[in-house]
């Protein structure tokens, strides 16, 4: 067979369509999202060549319109469990032996498949099933995973490239195996690109993998199923399973051959994955690879010199947007006693025009979130905040589930730094904002940083100075720093994303960092002519 030194095409982010009234993109996607609610689809399990429906069923329902029936989706057992590691096992050999080059083609033909003729099919089931606007669903469910898939590609083949010193006498090689055994992916409801990136960059690297989407995004996993089997994604490499998640962890875990979690979701769900993993340590054939993306309290302070208007857009679209359900989401702000009036007068300018409802209706900027748990707990913290003395509520502050699970946009003031709001992790469109003295500015940069969390954070500041003590401050309070920016929408290629303390291992998805988390080098030394003689050279004198 041909050989060459193969050169991918180099990786560019996909430009964002606008939707603009009267573009055909608009057209295409409201006609993608008529033609999936008005029918019914069951998502069945993905086990190596099989689709398997097995009549264990739960409904989906769009977080927009509860009483509405998109179809059902089928739960496995612990046996549905084993076939599916089997099956990944089973794939391992031909997949892991596979030519680079092959592997990456795969990917490659997902990502323009997702950029044409997918785009408005995923973009419409992320609209329907998680309840995003157009702009939201674009910008993750077809950029963000086309660029995840298309970078990763050019990373992948960097690693391969990074070669150790040689000499004359013998040529070192560094052999980029995939793990031994298959990877457990598990991902959060709320972005589908993160959905299709936590399997396929493991796969991409040449490993096997088990996918458990989250049961609030199963509606759009099905479709990112469908692009990899259309992209050629051999039978078993992965598999996708839903159902009781306490099970499927258990029976997974409980596995010889479980070689990596790739995990994004809530901080205690991954502590609760860490700790068994830990239990089980005895149980494996090597140690597993652990990545965790987890939880935020992602904060924005503004420095007295900020502008006020900036900042008041950096909270109304950091905090707000996909209602506040963004690992990265603005949820408390830090703001100078003196720049508070003319802030909260646009935040609440912004919050009173902010159009709500179904994401059908392209001129609403917020939808509803995501289930009726998420719901509940939200309108819990807002009551609290609305009889707490320390805390009052500055706009918004409404909810109503009879339709949907539709949470007003809300900001609660507080004097207390610690309030419960300011701490506590939300993952909803509620945003806490805390007043400091104009020169009490360093003695805020501590209290912005004495937290659990450590995901993103913005700081907005007109002096240089202030910007640069921020920056000191504040080293290890975010993995993604913004400064002059809202604290989200990071991009593959450009703002490689992830936190440390309590949100994650920092290993930076859709980053050649996380890729080097899925592979287990092997050096090769060859000596061309080797030594027939023991003796030092001074020894044989
Ligand atoms: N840091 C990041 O990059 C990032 C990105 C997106 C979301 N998140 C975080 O994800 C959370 C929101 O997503 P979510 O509500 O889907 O999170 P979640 O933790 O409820 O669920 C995440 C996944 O874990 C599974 N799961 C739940 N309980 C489990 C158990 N006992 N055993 C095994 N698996 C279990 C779920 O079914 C789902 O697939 C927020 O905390 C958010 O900050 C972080
Ligand atoms: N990548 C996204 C966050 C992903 C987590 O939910 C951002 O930067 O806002």
């Amino acid at each position: 067979m041909g050989k060459g030194v193969f050169q991918v095409p180099q990786a560019v982010n996909e430009p964002v369509k606008s939707y603009a009234p009267g573009t055909p993109e608009r057209d295409a996607v409201l006609k993608a999202y008529k033609e999936l609610y008005n029918s019914k689809v069951e998502v069945p399990l993905y086990i190596g060549g099989e689709e398997i429906k097995t009549g264990d069923t739960a409904p989906m329902n769009p977080p927009h319109d509860h009483q509405h029936h998109l179809g059902d989706y089928h739960k496995a057992s612990k046996e549905h469990v084993e076939k599916a590691i089997k099956s990944a096992l089973e794939a391992r050999e031909k997949w892991a032996n596979l030519e680079w080059e092959q592997r990456a083609a795969v990917f490659l033909k997902a990502a323009e498949l997702i950029a044409g003729p997918y785009r408005y099919k995923i973009n419409a089931a992320t609209m329907i099933g998680q309840s995003k606007n157009i702009f939201q669903a674009e910008i993750d469910s077809a950029c963000e995973l086309i660029d995840f898939l298309r970078f990763n590609v050019e990373y992948m083949t960097r690693i391969y490239e990074e070669q150790p010193e040689s000499s004359s006498e013998a040529w070192n090689r560094l052999e980029y195996r995939p793990l031994e055994g298959f990877v457990y992916a598990v991902t959060p409801f709320n972005f589908t690109a993160i959905a299709g990136n936590l399997p396929s960059a493991p796969a991409l690297m040449g490993n096997v993998a088990v996918w458990k989407p989250s049961d609030s995004q199963v509606y759009s996993a099905r479709v990112i199923m469908e692009v990899f089997k259309e992209a050629g994604l051999p039978d078993g490499v992965i598999n996708m399973v839903m159902g009781d998640p306490k099970m499927i962890s258990d029976t997974i875990l409980e596995n010889r051959d479980f070689a990596g979690l790739h995990f994004t979701g809530s901080t205690t769900v991954f502590k609760n994955l860490w700790k068994q993993i830990g239990e089980n340590i005895h149980n494996y054939r090597s140690y597993p690879r652990i990545v965790g993306e987890t939880g935020g309290k992602d904060f924005i302070i503004a420095h007295p010199s900020a502008k006020p208007k900036q900042v008041a857009t950096a909270i109304s679209r950091g905090a707000f947007e996909f209602q506040g359900q963004k690992c990265s989401a603005a949820s408390r702000v830090y703001l100078p006693k003196s720049m508070w009036e003319e802030v909260k007068s646009y935040v609440v300018e912004d919050v009173k025009s902010f159009k709500m409802g179904s994401p059908e209706d392209m001129s609403n900027f917020i939808t509803a979130v995501i289930h009726e748990a998420s719901f509940d707990k939200l309108a819990k913290f807002i009551d609290a905040a609305k009889n707490d003395s320390d805390a009052e509520i500055v706009v918004g502050g409404n909810y109503d589930k009879s339709k949907g699970w539709f949470v007003e946009p809300t900001v609660i003031l507080t004097n207390d730094p610690k309030y419960s709001t300011m701490c506590t992790e939300l993952f909803g469109p509620v945003v806490t904002v805390y007043l400091y003295e104009d020169e009490k500015w360093n003695d805020t940069l501590k209290l912005v940083d004495d937290n659990e969390y450590a995901l993103t954070g913005a700081i907005l500041s007109q002096d240089r100075y202030a910007a640069a003590e921020a920056t000191k401050a504040l080293q290890n309070a975010a993995g993604n720093f913004y400064i002059n920016d809202k604290p989200t929408g990071a991009v593959v290629g450009q703002q490689p994303f992830g936190g440390a303390r309590g949100s994650g291992t920092n290993d930076k998805a859709g980053s050649i960092l996380n890729l080097y988390r899925w592979i287990s080098p092997r050096t090769i030394k060859e000596t061309f002519v080797p030594p027939t003689d023991y003796r030092y050279p001074f020894l044989g004198e």
